[in-house]
């Protein structure tokens, strides 16, 4: 039996790869962005294997055939922001036509708990996938607030996706959402005394941000 049966890490090297210069405290904040956005599309890839098609007739230039084809609005990125908003762009580069719900919530300096700022309810929630995007899962707090408020407001289908997870924050949003899956670029070691993930890559909105 898997430790986290909810969770999937993706060995894929170029996501590896990637991520070595993502943790590298020494690269810049421009190549910083572009990594954590090319991340982002290939974990997309990963995780929107699961999504249901439908068929459609095409006219190629010589016959008519059936294709198949997703219903894109149906998809609903969620950043958690700020950091969140890092990895849009590249899903949008897989998914150009998905919707984009954005909710904000920050983890308060001391006790580490999340504090939500603004979150918009999307429309026909029951009828959607919702796919969380943020870098980070640390005590899993934020990730736990926002899928409860997500499905507080309806959603039945929600997947969650980060770069670097510790095992803490795996353990307590798997208790808290045992449906949700997550995909994750790596599982690192453990929480350090602030709750910042080891090794893990410092704090990812302040290294997209340039606020530090
Ligand atoms: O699992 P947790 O312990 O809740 O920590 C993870 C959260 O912390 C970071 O955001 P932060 O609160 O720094 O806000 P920011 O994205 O605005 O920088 C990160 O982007 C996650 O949202
Ligand atoms: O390691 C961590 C933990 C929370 N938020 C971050 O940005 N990094
Ligand atoms: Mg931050």
């Amino acid at each position: 039996m898997k430790k986290f049966p909810t969770l999937t890490i993706s060995n894929h090297p170029l996501i590896q790869h990637k991520l070595s210069y993502i943790r590298d405290k020494t690269t810049s904040k421009k190549v910083f962005k572009e990594l954590v956005d090319e991340v982002g599309t290939l974990l997309a890839y990963e995780i929107t294997k699961s999504l249901p098609v439908r068929a459609v007739q095409v006219d190629t230039p010589l016959a008519t055939t059936t294709c198949h084809v997703v219903d894109a609005e149906r998809v609903v990125l969620v950043p958690l922001l700020r950091a969140g908003l890092g990895m849009v762009d590249g899903v949008l580069n897989l998914i150009p036509n998905c919707a984009i719900c954005h909710l904000g919530l920050y983890r308060d300096h001391d006790t580490h708990e999340p504090v939500t700022y603004y979150f918009k309810p999307m429309p026909e929630p029951e009828e959607r996938m919702f796919m969380m995007v943020d870098p980070m899962l640390a005590t899993g707090g934020s990730a736990i607030a926002s899928a409860d408020l997500l499905k507080k407001n309806g959603a039945k289908n929600i997947k969650f996706m980060c770069l670097v997870a510790a095992p803490e924050g795996v353990e307590a949003f798997q208790h808290a959402h045992p449906d949700i899956e997550i995909y994750a670029a790596a599982l690192d070691e453990r929480l350090n005394d602030d709750a910042y993930i080891l090794p893990g890559l410092g704090d990812a909105g302040d290294r997209l941000f340039g606020t530090k």
